[in-house]
């Protein structure tokens, strides 16, 4: 029988032996008791076996093997009796108990599920004495280690594998549901999770923090939890709906004037209105499905993504791909894709707004709480689908999907209906003025024609058309069809709409607030221009987030300390920096990406490892200035130093000092002075400005020196904004960043910087909102402004009656673009947060997308107002016609069918493909 190490064993014999082995048993060669290979009756193998396995696997005697189970099933013996079941089966059938017994028992029972069996030829001289079928060995994989079964029939070989196969599926199946049971014991509800230590949780859910865990494991989590997205739920079937249309009761109306036709053997007309109802009725019923359909597919256009730790990897992914267990870092702007159970937590503030309703974010820590008691008590946990307003944390997924607390919320919402859009209400309202007066006039008709004395269903009939005709009953779907068909086609071009209404906003805007980080620019960001305190000053070559690059120092005196001002200066850039550079792709931002990567290029490497980092004060786009607190590992006397970096005025602000070689000098006011001509100089390029500054206290701070950081502007952003001023929208430029470097930008994209003024967050600060409307208009460049500020501008713009739309990629521009009558997001390198206070994404973060999805905008507008007035003038032509005829006493010139067919032919022009379908369709039956 089969064994399990690679060295020969004793080896069950046939039927007699129910013996077990261990691995540890001395190898011995093959015996009497050993399957030796009956045919030849030798005790060796044949010479293809031998060459085809690996020293010492065992052979099997296909012929006499039989099934055999330990009564007191070990764990070895659990093993091999799997292993001999599999082998066995070329005669026997297994029995289901040993199998069962067997794979209870032992991992290595289930392992031997990984059975292979492959063919080898059998022996030229090992012919078969009583059979003319000729055999064959067979080799068996058995826990990655090969076994042979020699002189197998292929009738025989055909059974083994038959039977390995049902055996293997039945031991999967049973190794699947005993782990699925036991992963169900592990999950954890977000409650009980707040109320545990991170660390019970960690092992409790069994993962490493620092590992995460592993691919094979998060597949088979997720066959259990599923992915982590909301299904959403499956509305009527579609017959159901399509049953639905008959309940329209002018349909109704119409389908009795059909029966009663038939009653009077007027069967052309009862065959002619049937048909044309099913047709009204089929139109109808595909517009809504289609209306449905691309609305369903909206919300799939952009799925979130997060950053998950999975076999010591740090992966950007899809969300709907995470499991409990999985190990996800959270920083500023993100969306957070799960139930988390943080276990880091540096500055975290959450936005629950969505959730708990309340507008200040949230403090995250990640101590236990004892008693949870609401949402908002539970501050170790960020729940899923809120948001990161400011600095990051890490965390384990507790639940996902519908399981989250969200997913809770989400199964409310989803019995809420959808608000309509102004215009769908707009197209109401008129619906029903409309059904007013056609049933008003139908109605005179009918009576007319009653008192002249023509034939009553004649009237009746003619009546109900006309009102299906003239009542724009179909209007609303029309308009949500060419919205949302819109909508897709916008998809198609890279611009995707959250939401109807703002296709009908894009028509209208004509003033776009732009950022300038990652909006007009890449975000991609290089060092190119290092300025020290001394006045040191290099050039950088190189780009992108690597050490492809070097420095070269310009003005150089003593080159030896010109080298270590500008390390001292790099140093800073370092430790005072959360960015992580993988390979050549940058996790963080990318103004601490350019930093390491100049480091890289000056050959700097674990610089961090010097230092222990006690405190961070992140970077937020109100203070413009980052700090870590820090000691130095190696010094004895553990002093503490500061590390700041930031926009220049602010750094300043906190320096009394600056570094001279070796020495510390006070700043004086030229040498401020001189500084700010440096920044201005660099500034002016385009160039964005980082003062790097160290020392004991935040405010007692020396300063290193300064980095320029380039981000050229996108391509062709000049001619978007060239052909959007050609559609009379104009563009503002609304930055964070300094004066010169926003001006610069500014006229490499063609702002009107002549006529156009500038105006910076202080400014703007000791204006009052009447002063401000007064201006806001003819500025063109808006710089050193905070997320406040850029809601200001929105709002001043708006009371001056313009139609604005706002565009951004980061959490600075969050609360504008909420506030922006079309905010829209950077789509690839925006944060969450700006995404999901947008009403558009640009899937490719360009530009020109904005002027392409301008254009489609005014499109469907005016196509739905075409779409109208059609739809109005052949109802208004139906009505007219069949009231003069009928006060004219003429025959009536269309009858009830006619009517309907023009009907069905006006039905909007997305219609009209179906209609030619069914026609086509009618013909051939
Ligand atoms: N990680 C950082 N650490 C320290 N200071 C920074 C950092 N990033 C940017 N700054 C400073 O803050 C200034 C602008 O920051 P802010 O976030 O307000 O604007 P932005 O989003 O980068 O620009 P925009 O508003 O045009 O997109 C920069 O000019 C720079 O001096
Ligand atoms: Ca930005």
């Amino acid at each position: 029988m089969l064994h399990q190490t690679t060295t020969a064993q004793p080896i069950v014999d046939d039927r007699r032996q129910t013996d077990t082995m261990t691995d540890t048993e001395p190898s011995s060669p093959p015996t009497q008791q050993n399957i030796r290979p009956r045919e030849s009756e030798s005790s060796s193998p044949p010479p293809s076996a031998a060459l085809s396995e690996p020293p010492g696997a065992g052979y099997i005697d296909g012929d006499r093997a039989q099934t055999t189970v330990a009564d007191t099933p070990t764990e070895e013996t659990a093993a091999m009796t799997a292993t001999a079941v599999l082998a066995i089966t070329a005669e026997a059938v297994a029995d289901e108990k040993a199998i069962t017994d067997a794979a209870v028992v032992g991992e290595k029972a289930a392992a031997a599920a990984n059975v292979e069996v492959t063919e080898t030829a059998a022996a030229a001289d090992e012919k078969p004495a009583s059979t003319a079928v000729p055999l064959k060995n067979i080799e068996i994989n058995v826990n990655n280690k090969t076994e042979v079964i020699i002189g197998v029939t292929p009738q025989m070989q055909i059974n083994v594998n038959r039977e390995n196969k049902i055996i293997s599926k039945k031991l999967q199946k049973m190794e699947k549901d005993k782990l699925i049971a036991e992963h169900e014991k592990m999950w954890l509800t977000t409650k009980e999770a707040s109320a545990v230590s991170a660390e019970d949780v960690l092992s409790r859910l069994r993962v490493n923090f620092r590992s995460g865990l592993s691919w094979k494991e998060c597949e088979f989590r997720r066959q259990i939890t599923g992915y982590n997205e909301f299904s959403v739920h499956q509305g009527d079937p579609l017959w159901k709906k399509y049953i639905e249309q008959f309940r329209n009761p002018l349909i109704l109306l119409l389908l009795a004037s059909a029966v009663v036709s038939v009653f009077m053997r007027q069967f052309d007309d009862a065959f002619s209105i049937t048909t044309a109802i099913i047709i009204v009725v089929t139109v109808a019923f595909i517009q809504e499905y289609r209306s449905e359909k691309s609305l369903e597919a909206l919300t799939k256009l952009v799925p979130p993504t997060c950053r998950c730790l999975r076999e010591e990897q740090l992966e950007s992914m899809y969300a709907r791909s995470l499991v409990p267990g999985d190990i996800v870092y959270l920083s500023t702007g993100d969306r957070v894709p799960a139930d988390i159970r943080l276990f880091e937590a540096t500055d975290l503030a959450i936005d629950e707004s969505s959730f708990t309703g309340e507008t200040e974010p949230s403090m995250k820590t990640t101590e236990l709480v004892l008693s949870p008691k609401g949402h908002t008590s539970m501050k170790n946990i960020a729940f899923m689908g809120t948001l990161v307003r400011c600095g990051n944390g890490k965390g384990i997924v507790v639940n996902t999907g519908e399981k989250s607390e969200f997913g809770e919320l989400f199964k409310l919402m989803q019995n809420e209906e959808a608000p309509k859009t102004p215009l769908q209400n707009s197209m109401d309202i008129l619906g029903t003025q409309l059904s007013v007066y056609s049933f008003f006039i139908i109605g005179l008709i009918m009576i007319l024609g009653w008192i002249q004395g023509r034939p009553i269903l004649d009237m009746f009939t003619i009546g109900v058309s006309l009102a299906v005709a003239a009542i724009p009953e179909g209007l609303p779907i029309v308009v949500t069809v060419t919205l949302a068909l819109g909508v897709m086609r916008m998809a198609n071009r890279k611009a995707i709409v959250k939401k109807l209404p703002t296709v009908e906003t894009l028509g209208c805007v004509n003033v776009i607030c732009s950022d300038k980080t990652g909006t007009i620019t890449n975000n991609e960001m290089t060092v190119t221009t290092i300025i020290t305190s001394e006045g040191y000053y290099a050039d950088v070559s190189g780009t992108g987030y690597n050490d492809q690059g070097e420095v070269h120092l310009l003005k150089s005196f003593s080159s030896e300390q010109a080298k270590q001002s500008i390390y001292n200066l790099l140093e800073i850039g370092v430790i005072c920096n959360n960015a992580t550079i993988n390979g050549e792709t940058l996790q963080g931002q990318p103004t601490e990406g350019a930093l390491l990567a100049v480091a890289m290029k000056n050959r700097m490497y674990g610089v961090n490892e010097k230092y222990l980092k006690l405190q961070e004060y992140p970077f937020s786009s109100e203070q413009k200035l980052m700090a870590v607190k820090c000691v130095n590992k190696y010094d004895d006397v553990k002093e503490e130093i500061y590390f700041v970096k930031g926009a220049l005025e602010k750094v300043l602000k906190q320096c009394t000092k600056y570094s001279n070689g070796n020495d510390k000098i006070s700043l004086s006011a030229k040498k401020e002075q001189e500084i700010s001509t440096e920044a201005y100089e660099i500034g002016r390029k385009g160039l964005r400005v980082i003062a790097l500054a160290k020392g004991e206290s935040l405010q007692d701070l020396v300063y290193l020196g300064l980095v320029g950081i380039c981000d050229p502007p996108k391509p062709f952003v000049r001619e978007s904004i060239e052909q959007l001023y050609n559609y009379g929208v104009k563009v503002k430029l609304v930055t964070g960043d300094a004066q010169e470097t926003a001006v610069a930008i500014g006229s490499m994209i063609g702002l009107d910087m002549i006529h156009g003024q500038t105006l910076s967050g202080t400014q703007i600060d000791n204006m009052s909102d009447h002063q401000l409307k007064a201006m806001v208009n003819n500025v063109s460049v808006f710089y050193r402004v905070t997320p406040r500020h850029k809601l200001t501008i929105i709002k001043a713009l708006q009371a001056n009656g313009n139609v604005v739309g706002m565009t951004g990629d980061g959490v600075n521009d969050s609360v504008a673009l909420k506030k922006a009558d079309i905010g829209i997001a950077m789509g690839k390198n925006g944060t969450d947060v700006c995404k999901e206070a947008s009403d558009m994404i640009l899937v490719d973060d360009d530009f020109q997308t904005i002027v392409a999805a301008i254009e489609e905008g005014k499109g469907i507008f005016f196509n739905i107002r075409n779409f109208v007035k059609f739809q109005l003038s052949t109802s208004i032509a139906a009505l007219s016609l069949i009231a003069l005829a009928t006060i004219f006493r003429i025959p009536n010139p269309l009858n009830a069918m006619q009517i309907l067919w023009i009907n069905i032919i006006m039905d909007g022009p997305p219609a009209q493909r179906y209609i030619i379908y069914l026609f086509i369709y009618l013909l051939i039956s």
